[in-house]
């Protein structure tokens, strides 16, 4: 028999706090902490924040860096003993785009997968689509593919929660 784990979607506005909270889900579990990085050192800011994020999440985590194949590396690492923290589903989004990946049909293996993982997944995606209609055409489709793919983990997430000024919204569970 599979014991399925519980899954939870966080999401919120950039600086808001939502990584923060997401880690403190994951260290409150008492499970073995794995961490899936979907972000990219590209730069020099990029590697500092890296950086940073690794001197405060501190001893005690595991860190996966996966900017495409986060469904399979689910996969893999998965298992009931354990908490996995991906974060974040939006840079997957501008991975995949880069890759020039079909983006629908990623999101709906990732949606599928969340329903069948044993360990505790806890996924971060920035809301990106609460302020105005973005001028040029690639932002356009990043933003509808970001809303789009929240609506399917949402569906399959046990918790959803919405982050803002540190701040945590219940929105299901
Ligand atoms: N490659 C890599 N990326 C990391 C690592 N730790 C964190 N990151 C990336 O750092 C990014 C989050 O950093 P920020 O942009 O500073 O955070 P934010 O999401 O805007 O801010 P909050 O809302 O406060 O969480 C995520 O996309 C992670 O993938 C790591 O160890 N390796």
């Amino acid at each position: 028999m599979t014991v399925r784990g519980s899954s939870i979607l966080v999401l919120g506005g950039a600086r808001s706090g939502k990584s923060r909270f997401a880690e403190g889900l994951a260290t409150g579990s008492g499970l073995g902490r794995h961490y899936v990085a979907t972000g990219r050192a590209y730069d020099d800011e990029m590697r500092e924040r890296i950086a940073k994020h690794r001197a405060d999440r501190g001893d005690g985590w595991t860190t996966h860096e996966e900017p495409v194949d986060i469904v399979g590396l689910l996969r893999r690492i998965d298992g009931s003993d354990r908490v996995v923290l991906v974060d974040c589903l939006t840079l997957w989004v501008t991975n995949l785009m880069m890759a020039e990946e079909d983006v629908a049909a990623r999101s709906s293996e990732l949606a599928a997968a969340v329903a069948g993982l044993s360990c505790r997944l806890i996924l971060v995606s920035n809301e990106v689509g609460l302020g105005i209609v973005p001028e040029n055409r690639m932002a356009r489709e990043f933003r509808d593919h970001a809303g789009r793919l929240h609506q399917l983990v949402a569906q399959s997430a046990t918790d959803v929660y919405f982050v803002a000024a540190g701040l945590p919204l219940k929105m299901k569970g």
